[in-house]
């Protein structure tokens, strides 16, 4: 849901599919492509996604990244929980759906434990 109203604010035409992560990675390039139309090209910066694309001959585009410092999730996940600012990081539309969940309360509530700080 943050990603397609971010997306549709800037006009980007688009669609989303949900894929399981199966834990199985012999497996994961199929399970990924019957799931999805034919595709040539896989963007990710993620090692084990380049590994299992490229072994099954699928070329991969690695983004460069932009501001890693403050773009990204465990460093405003970090500020949320910090109680510091945080909504100039993300688009507008993500920071409205994450007030409408009450996401950072929820956030703060996962967070905690059920046992002793050591
Ligand atoms: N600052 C960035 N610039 C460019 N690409 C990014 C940036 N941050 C994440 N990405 C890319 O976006 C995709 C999704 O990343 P992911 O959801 O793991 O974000 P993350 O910020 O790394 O989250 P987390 O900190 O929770 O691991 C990956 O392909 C990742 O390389
Ligand atoms: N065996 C598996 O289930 C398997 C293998 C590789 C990646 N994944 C998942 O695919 C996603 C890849 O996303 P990114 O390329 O954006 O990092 C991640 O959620 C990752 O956990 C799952």
């Amino acid at each position: 849901m943050m990603i397609r109203h971010a997306l549709e604010d800037i006009d980007v035409h688009f669609y989303a599919l949900p894929i399981d992560d199966i834990k199985q990675n012999p497996i994961w390039v199929s399970y990924v492509t019957s799931r999805t139309p034919p595709f040539d090209t896989a963007y990710t910066n993620n090692p084990l996604v380049i590994e299992l694309f490229e072994e099954a001959g699928i070329a991969v585009k690695q983004p460069p990244m932009y501001r890693r410092e403050q773009y990204s999730g465990t460093e405003i996940r970090r500020r949320m929980l910090a109680d510091e600012d945080w909504k100039h990081l993300v688009p507008d539309a993500v920071a409205d759906v994450i007030d409408e969940i009450d996401g950072v309360r929820r956030l703060k509530r996962v967070s905690g434990t059920d046992g002793f700080d050591y």
